[in-house]
């Protein structure tokens, strides 16, 4: 295949560069706990320094894989699908989630929100990022809003944030997770202080399930 065809087929959101799929739990936020499919888009260029998939990053060290397949892989092991990254907006995700519709699955996506939406989408759970901002219309579509905290700045940036979400979005903060000792008190006190905000915390990571 032609450097032109892979292209094409990328821009048409007929294949996708896929890191990983795999059925787990989902360890953060509003569903936390909840099984699910993860389908995990190869490719970011936000750059976030604490990245925990940073491996994710080249899109070009991915397998492509044709998006109907991976939709009726997913769909086989469950019905509530993810889709993650690196950055899954990077890319045209119309004919993925049109398959999952068709197949009968509700779709979360994991998002910096720093591309265009594509797609259909049930749940958007929104992680606005510094170095890469969201795109203005996401955060009135945003579900759930999930602030990272790396340091005391970032309780601030999360406040203006929240700020241009919906009155029904649902606001989280999550420590960097190797700030974890360090953080979560000051989370802690935040919350207190701050009611409409949540903890979430990386639950996949102490039950050592990816
Ligand atoms: C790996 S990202 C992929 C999806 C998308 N690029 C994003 O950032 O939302 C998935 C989630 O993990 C969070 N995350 C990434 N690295 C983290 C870290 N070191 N500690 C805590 N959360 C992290 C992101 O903020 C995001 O909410
Ligand atoms: N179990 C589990 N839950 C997650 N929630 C968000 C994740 C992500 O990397 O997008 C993730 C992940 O990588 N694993
Ligand atoms: S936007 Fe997401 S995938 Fe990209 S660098 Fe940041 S945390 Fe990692
Ligand atoms: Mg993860």
């Amino acid at each position: 295949m032609t450097k032109e065809q892979e292209d094409l087929l990328l821009k048409e959101g007929k294949m996708l560069p896929v890191m990983e799929h795999f059925y787990t739990i989902q360890g953060e936020g509003f569903h936390a706990g909840k099984a699910a499919y993860f389908i995990r888009l190869g490719g970011c260029d936000v750059g976030c320094h604490w990245c925990d998939v940073k491996e994710s990053w080249d899109p070009t060290l991915h397998p492509l894989m044709e998006a109907e397949t991976i939709a009726e892989t997913a769909a086989k092991y469950c019905k509530t699908i993810v889709l993650t990254g690196g950055e899954p907006l990077m890319w045209n995700l119309e004919i993925l989630t049109s398959k999952l519709k068709e197949l009968g699955c509700t779709i979360h996506i994991e998002t910096s929100g720093a591309y265009p939406m594509s797609g259909h989408l049930d749940w958007i759970t929104l992680s606005p990022k510094k170095t890469g901002l969201p795109l203005e219309d996401i955060y009135q579509k945003a579900s759930e809003l999930k602030m990272i905290i790396f340091n005391n700045n970032d309780f601030k940036f999360a406040q203006e944030q929240q700020a241009k979400t919906n009155d029904q979005c649902v606001l989280y903060l999550q420590s960097e997770w190797s700030k974890r000792d360090a953080m979560y008190p000051k989370i802690t006190d935040f919350i207190l202080e701050h009611p409409e905000w949540r903890s979430s915390i990386q639950t996949h990571k102490y039950l050592n399930i990816p």
